[in-house]
């Protein structure tokens, strides 16, 4: 029902099974009698009615006899079977007879049958494991012939390496539908949420290679906005179903639900030994820099002890909400709970993400540093909310660091739909070449980074004002190419 609504549908239920079951497993089923099923199909197939039906467990032989006596009356309503009946675990959870009525009378009815591996070749009574693409376009054309108009195969892991495959036959053709794999323990109602999805799609009238490959984009996208979350003890934890209506899970007046590229336009990071230099503290210079205009702030501390660091950010942090500008904070997760900033900037040998992303909870910015469009697929996989990209200029500022140049920028910016802000050795005379080399109608950087430009200077207000004047008029003469062109 979550996965309906999420996709703009409405859906009622029809409970054929009370069960007690968490992340851990399945701990009982008290399957409901099938007159009491044939009643609640009844009730609401005969008053409100419905497009499509999607089945998940159905514990018993009269259970599936009832439902396929309710639908002998609906030749017009579609039909998605989930064959739900092998555990995680790979147990067969229902009998024979049970196996022998979902086989001879529900799936000649089915629109589209979704078996996992196990339960292909349970259905097909098969000996050997399905292990391989060729071995699921086998199983669904042999399920074909069970009588369903399609037979969608989940592939899960079987391609290997970054792909997640399933196999659909619609009696014609063999589409192979892959989708990024996602590294996550959170599966748990995978395999319902997508058998959902399909159904809501078909009830919407969308054909079924594209009711398919539309659920298993929503599913995708549902898995990776659950990545990060750490609900239950068990191996597989839950999704995030509601991930496009509420910021990725996010509280709506969330840091992160705030966020938008524009955040990034003038983002001014601190360095306390250039501050040190011109004789103020980092407190009084970020106070300079919001005054100056700054749009996002960075604390970033590389000689400081814990204690200092984060009675430092605890200071900034009240001069960043006063203004409401987003404060970050450098590589320390530690130092922005601490203090509660509205996010963090990690390298690529900092923290790794999904870690900086348990820790921080789905509330708070992340931005990772990257110089490549894998690293920034990497980065969007783990739930960044921007990138940092560059060096873009040689700088001196960090030591060792590998210069990108404006094409690299651009090639990074190009290959994510992530905000990307550019960084290294940019300064108000190359600030505006930075941000209006992206061609017309191409994706450029959201903003510019800084650090020497604003705080190696004698005024760090009058630096950051000079820095904002240029930034914005170069973002609005693109904006306004983007819609001349
Ligand atoms: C906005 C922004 N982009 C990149 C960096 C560099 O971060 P990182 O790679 O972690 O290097 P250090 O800053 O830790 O030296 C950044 N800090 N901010
Ligand atoms: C932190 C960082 N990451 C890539 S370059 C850089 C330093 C940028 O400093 P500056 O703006 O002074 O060149
Ligand atoms: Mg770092």
């Amino acid at each position: 029902m979550k996965t309906a609504g999420a996709l703009g549908v409405y859906s009622m239920s029809v409970v054929t099974a009370l069960t007690a079951q968490n992340t851990a497993g399945v701990q009982g089923i008290h399957p409901v009698p099938a007159d009491f099923v044939r009643a609640q199909v009844e009730a609401v197939l005969s008053d409100i009615g419905c497009d499509c039906v999607k089945t998940g467990m159905l514990p018993s032989a009269d259970i599936i006899r009832a439902v396929v006596e309710c639908l002998a009356k609906r030749p017009a309503v579609r039909l998605v079977v989930d064959p739900v009946m092998v555990a995680t675990s790979g147990d067969v959870l229902v009998g024979g007879d049970t196996l022998g009525a979902l086989r001879e009378l529900l799936l000649p009815r089915a629109d589209v049958i979704t078996p996992n591996l196990p339960e292909a070749k349970a259905l097909l009574g098969w000996e050997e494991d399905i292990t391989d693409l060729e071995g699921m376009k086998r199983a669904a054309t042999a399920l074909f012939e069970l009588g369903p108009k399609a037979v969608l195969v989940k592939g899960g892991h079987v391609a290997g390496g970054r792909l997640a495959v399933d196999v659909l036959f619609d009696g014609e053709r063999l589409h192979e539908l892959e989708a990024g794999w996602v590294d996550t323990r959170n599966t748990h109602g995978t395999g319902c949420t997508l058998a959902s999805g399909i159904a809501a799609e078909l009830a919407k009238g969308r054909p079924l290679v594209a009711a398919v490959s539309a659920a298993k984009g929503y599913l995708t996208e549902a898995l990776k906005s659950s990545a990060w979350l750490q609900l239950g003890q068990g191996k597989h934890g839950p999704l995030n179903h509601f991930y496009g209506t509420t910021s990725w899970g996010t509280s709506r007046e969330s840091p992160r639900a705030r966020f938008r590229p524009s955040d990034l336009a003038v983002y001014a990071v601190s360095d306390s030994r250039m501050n040190a230099r011109w004789g103020r503290s980092n407190v009084e210079a970020m106070r300079a820099a919001i005054e100056g205009g700054a749009t996002i702030l960075q604390l970033r501390e590389k000689d400081i002890g814990t204690g200092d660091f984060v009675k430092e950010a605890q200071e900034v942090v009240a001069l960043a909400r006063e203004a409401g500008v987003p404060l970050v904070i450098n590589d320390r997760i530690d130092v922005a709970l601490a203090v509660g900033a509205d996010g963090v900037h990690i390298g690529q040998s900092d923290m790794p993400l999904r870690l900086a992303r348990a820790l921080l909870g789905p509330d708070r910015i992340i931005g990772i540093s990257t110089k490549t469009p894998e690293q920034a697929r990497k980065a969007l996989e783990d739930g960044a909310d921007y990138l940092g990209s560059g060096g873009v200029f040689p700088t001196n500022t960090k030591e060792n660091n590998v210069t990108i140049g404006i094409k690299g920028l651009l090639e990074v910016c190009e290959s994510t739909p992530l905000p990307v802000v550019a960084i290294g050795g940019i300064k108000t005379t190359n600030a505006a070449e930075v941000l209006s080399a992206a061609k017309a109608n191409t994706k450029g950087p959201d903003g510019v980074a800084i650090v020497s430009g604003v705080f190696d200077q004698p005024d760090v207000a009058k630096a950051t004002k000079d820095l904002e004047t240029i930034v914005n008029s170069a973002l609005s003469k693109r904006q306004d190419l983007l819609t001349v062109t």
